[in-house]
């Protein structure tokens, strides 16, 4: 399997601090299922602005989709972007545009005709349980149901890469299977996907996905990083 994300050597820093993320070295294959784990300010959500591209690293190389991207030229960048889909842990949403309309966006500005928005939207919004709410606007609708719609959105274009931050942790245990199997489904049809998250009975439902664990900002040997850790093959890192 070729590889879809290659970090050699990579360190950021936001403006003069302290490097955040240091000696990143690992590559995530297409078409794998990745957890990335760590204890709160580890650098996942950092890591994860690196792989969506809305940072660049301070130190070493970035491939994407087998491409240098470190230092590529900003405009280039969207054409990128257009591949990733994004769940921000913060949702995101367009305030003064529907559910509907929110869930729409990808496809529209891929070019999609109207004729062919409709279905997939409305079938994405059934199957994250929001089928009556697709004409509310964000603020309308309660933190679980943003993000719900925040991961409509995300997946509605079938992207080559999906990188969620704790896309679950503002809905229930029921909701939060429900997702996971929306990830898996987009998994089997190529996406390679990286979940940042601190639900352990998330993973614990996914015994066949790779693992990253960070802390302090760097990766650390990974059989320490769950008390039980599901058999996984953990995370190719190169040395
Ligand atoms: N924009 C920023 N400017 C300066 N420092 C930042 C910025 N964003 C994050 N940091 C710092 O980088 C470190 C890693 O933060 P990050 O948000 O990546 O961690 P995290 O593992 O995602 O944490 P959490 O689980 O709480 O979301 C923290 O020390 C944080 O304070």
């Amino acid at each position: 399997m070729s590889a879809i994300v290659e970090f050699d050597s990579v360190g950021l820093r936001y403006g003069t601090g302290a490097e955040v993320l240091r000696d990143l070295n690992f590559r995530l294959q297409k078409g794998g299922f990745y957890f990335l784990t760590g204890p709160s300010g580890a650098g996942k959500t950092s890591l994860l602005k690196l792989l969506y591209l809305a940072q660049r690293p301070t130190r070493g190389r970035v491939q994407l989709f087998g491409e240098e991207i470190s230092d590529a030229p900003r405009a280039a960048l969207p054409e990128f972007r257009r591949r990733i889909g994004i769940v921000y842990q913060d949702f995101r949403l367009i305030r003064h545009l529907s559910a509907f309309d929110n869930v729409a966006l990808p496809l529209r500005i891929a070019g999609s005709s109207e004729a062919d928005v409709e279905a997939p939207v409305r079938e994405m919004l059934a199957w994250v349980g929001l089928a009556d709410r697709s004409s509310a606007r964000p603020p309308t609708l309660s933190g679980g149901e943003q993000q719900r719609v925040a991961i409509a959105r995300a997946v509605i274009n079938r992207p080559q890469l999906l990188v969620a931050d704790e896309p679950t942790g503002n809905v229930d245990a029921d909701m939060a299977q429900r997702l996971l199997h929306l990830f898996t489904a987009l998994n089997r049809l190529g996406t390679t996907v990286v979940v940042a998250t601190h639900d352990i009975s998330l993973i614990k439902e996914m015994p066949g996905a790779h693992m990253i664990r960070l802390e302090g900002g760097t990766m650390v040997d990974p059989t320490g990083a769950l008390k039980n850790p599901p058999q996984t093959g953990w995370v190719e890192v190169q040395r």
